[in-house]
């Protein structure tokens, strides 16, 4: 449209726009009226406070979702053939008006009636006959574009002509970068809404090469499913596991803006409560540790603690010298292994059937006649003994020094600390793999001597040893009978409250509060309404077992990290995201099938990605050479665009001064980082820092996940030849730019990166 005339779309949205947000502002003034009423009525009985503490954290949800629904709140619209004036209008979230026929303002965009929005093109148009994408901001509507879907045709607001519009994609594409992940309701691709809807139960795995838009898909379905399972999914909770901090503070955005703040981001490594495990491990250590041997040493670990004494062991007893021998304990320890229950739970048997043991022995020894040997005293001396014992702490000392309390943390040290016991417990290991596990004891303070790669070894200790499942499992069980003996006097209570007469002659007219719900279910009510949101409970407790979990460069989980998460979701709903061509933690995952058949057999679904959104064809042409060398068999993905940008290398004695002289000199927009190899990242920094220069500088494994504008890659041959996936972290390096990517080296560049052009003078 030219600015003789106007475009008449414009006043036509901005109407239902007006429409939209005097709604928001209504539904925003209302919410905000019922918390304040909420916070001032005064709880008198603890009923009536976790009553009113559930309308607060409703009405306080309610208004978070409202205020995050408040930019690009509308953004879509169809209009549909064949029926009669229909118009859906779909925006972040649902808002239906106030008035008499609840009129839809908004389809929320995960509704199914949205659908057609993302998966309608000519070809197969849904029965849209337009779809119309409508850009905002501030409350006003600043352009409409329209694709008529019967005809193929697409109208650009600009033109005013029918040519090829800009797209709404393209335009999110290059929006300059802000660290932070947005969401892309406006734009979601027919290949990645199939895999956000997929209504299948069991594992979905989701193969795509970078920029493929896995980790955004990753984060819609989490809405999608929330959305579409609320009650199960708020009640048992999604877990998102990323790789590591900075890729969680980079996406931790992009939930909130849909209005979804119920959901667990965690790391691997701080998925164990109470430990923040930031030590660091060789690759070779990595290795080791995520491989599924660990799992006999572990196991060989736990049994070492459940020991025989040495011969001639005796405790004080009754002013005798009692013998704790072998064979006492060896019964004691068949007893509790025969549980079959883990080391810690165990120990009650064991304890239990040592005092008995004992307890024989001592009344042979003092109760036995002289003439013959038998038993002088009776069963109720026995018995006597036996409480005695019991009662003894030096005993039970003693004999629990053969059945100690363990804890998942003290096992794994002394383990490591132990070389005569590593090399029991690792025959047919190769001296370097066993060497990688020793680790000398240190004086502790905090868990800095334990690393990302020891969490999942905690959590198979504490499987063995049974930590703190007992304390949990009696925590909830009292709060649960606590709850429903509270859910029982407030029924009691309303039914008390009932007419005397009824009671006998129950009008079945008339419904009691018996009858629409028991005192288990009012109790199950009450858990709810627990002041502590769902995600935060999870993460305090091991046990926990979620609704879903998503996890996010899955290939870079170790298969001891695997049985990990598999704990924390029995059900097996999952859905997993990754790219093999980018692995680069050493016990990571080459192959899904290598890693799903344990678990699920065949039932795991494959979908692939191949579009890729985020790098231009410019800067693809390169990296698809490192895939190739990687895995000639991975089909690279399709750049989507090319912004005539080609990449440069630029040859030095010193990568810090030309950095930092390349930066002060440039005029890029958006951001730019330096991604150089993990064991060169700290010094270059520091020299960048010399040099005047502030920009950033990420290690490697650090910019998993993460993109920026402009990208200098400080010399690839450090990556290569740090470890033996070097050219998965190359790859991963060179496809981290929307727009610009510099190599600046002093040493040979690898063969695929060799006839990148010098920068124009
Ligand atoms: N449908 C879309 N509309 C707009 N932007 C998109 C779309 N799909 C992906 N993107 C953008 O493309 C970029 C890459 O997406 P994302 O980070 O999810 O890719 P990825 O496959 O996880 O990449 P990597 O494997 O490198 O981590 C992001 O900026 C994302 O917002």
């Amino acid at each position: 449209m030219t600015a003789e005339t106007p475009d008449p779309r414009l006043p036509d949205e901005q109407t239902h726009l007006d429409a939209v947000y005097a709604r928001l502002d209504r539904m925003r003034a209302t919410t905000r009226r019922r918390l304040a009423e909420t916070l001032r009525e005064s709880a008198g009985t603890p009923q009536a406070l976790s009553e009113r503490e559930s309308y607060e954290r409703m009405y306080s949800d309610e208004l978070t979702k409202i205020d995050a629904a408040e930019h690009n709140l509308y953004f879509g619209r169809l209009d549909m053939v064949d029926r009669t004036d229909e118009v859906r209008r779909i925006g972040r979230i649902g808002i239906l008006d106030d008035d008499e026929r609840d009129t839809t303002l908004l389809l929320d965009w995960r509704a199914p009636l949205s659908r057609p929005f993302y998966l309608a093109t000519p070809a197969t148009p849904e029965d849209v006959d337009r779809r119309r994408h409508i850009r905002t901001r501030s409350r006003s509507v600043r352009s409409v574009s329209d694709e008529y879907l019967q005809s193929g045709e697409i109208v650009d607001e600009e033109a005013g002509a029918n040519v090829v519009n800009e797209s709404a994609l393209v335009n999110a594409l290059n929006a300059a970068r802000t660290g932070e992940m947005t969401d892309i309701v406006e734009t979601i691709q027919r290949e990645q809404d199939e895999i956000i809807r997929s209504t299948h139960r069991g594992v979905i795995v989701v193969q795509g090469g970078p920029g493929t838009g896995k980790t955004a898909v990753a984060l819609h379905r989490a809405a999608y499913l929330l959305y579409t399972h609320r009650d199960l999914l708020s009640r048992s909770g999604v877990l998102i596991l990323g790789p590591n901090d900075d890729f969680l503070r980079y996406i931790g955005q992009v939930l909130p803006s849909l209005g979804e703040t119920g959901v667990l981001l965690s790391t691997v490594a701080d998925l164990f409560p109470d430990v923040k495990a930031r030590g660091h491990d060789t690759r070779d250590a990595v290795a080791v540790k995520g491989d599924e041997r660990m799992l006999n040493v572990l196991r060989a670990a736990v049994r070492g603690r459940e020991s025989l004494p040495g011969a001639g062991l005796t405790v004080r007893f009754d002013g005798y010298d009692l013998p704790i021998d072998a064979e006492v304990i060896k019964t004691a320890r068949a007893a509790a292994r025969s549980t079959r229950r883990a080391h810690n739970l165990a120990q009650r048997t064991f304890l239990r059937s040592a005092l008995d043991e004992l307890a024989a022995v001592h009344a042979k020894r003092i109760g036995s006649s002289e003439l013959d040997g038998s038993q002088l005293l009776t069963a109720a001396d026995l018995e006597d003994i036996r409480t005695e014992l019991e009662a003894d702490p030096g005993v039970t000392a003693a004999v629990l020094e053969f059945w100690p309390t363990l804890t998942p943390q003290a096992v794994l040290r002394d383990l490591y600390d132990d070389p005569s016991f590593l090399r029991k417990a690792t025959r047919g290991w190769t001296d370097a793999d066993r060497a990688a596990l020793f680790r000398p004891a240190q004086p502790q303070r905090d868990d800095a001597d334990l690393s990302p790669a020891d969490v999942p070894l905690l959590d198979e200790l504490a499987e063995l040893v049974g930590y703190r499942t007992d304390e949990a499992d009696r925590i909830t069980k009292a709060r649960w009978r606590q709850q429903l003996a509270e859910a029982q006097d407030a029924l009691d209570i309303l039914t008390g409250s009932a007419p005397q007469d009824l009671e006998d002659e129950l009008d079945p007219e008339i419904l009691m509060a018996y009858d629409l719900i028991d005192a288990e279910q009012l109790a199950e009510r009450q858990v709810h309404t627990e002041r502590r949101t769902t995600a935060e409970r999870a993460y305090e407790d091991r046990t926990w077992t979620f609704g879903h979990v998503i996890v996010d460069e899955a290939q870079e989980l170790s298969p001891m990290a695997w049985r990990m998460v598999m704990r924390r979701i029995p059900n097996r709903w999952m859905t997993v995201i990754g790219d093999t061509a980018q692995t680069s933690d050493a016990a990571g995952a080459t192959s899904w099938s290598d890693v799903f058949t344990q678990y699920v057999a065949d039932r795991w679904r494959l979908h692939e990605l191949t579009v890729n959104y985020r790098t231009p064809s410019e800067i693809t042409r390169y990296a698809n050479r490192v895939l190739d060398w990687i895995n000639p068999d991975q089909s690279p993905p399709t750049s989507l665009r090319s912004n005539g940008v080609e990449p440069v290398a630029i040859a030095t004695d010193d990568p810090a001064a030309s950095i930092a002289a390349l930066v002060a000199a440039s005029d890029w927009t958006g951001l730019t980082t330096v991604i150089a190899s993990d064991g060169t990242a700290d010094a270059l920094r520091a020299a960048l820092a010399d040099a005047g220069s502030d920009v950033s500088v990420h290690p490697i494994t650090a910019a998993k996940g993460l993109e920026f504008d402009t990208v200098i890659l400080a010399d690839p041959a450090d990556l290569v030849s740090e470890s033996p996936r070097g050219y998965n972290d190359l790859y991963v390096a060179l496809t981290r730019a929307t727009q610009r990517l510099i190599v600046v080296h002093s040493r040979p560049l690898p063969p695929d990166l060799a006839d990148l052009p010098a920068p124009e003078r």
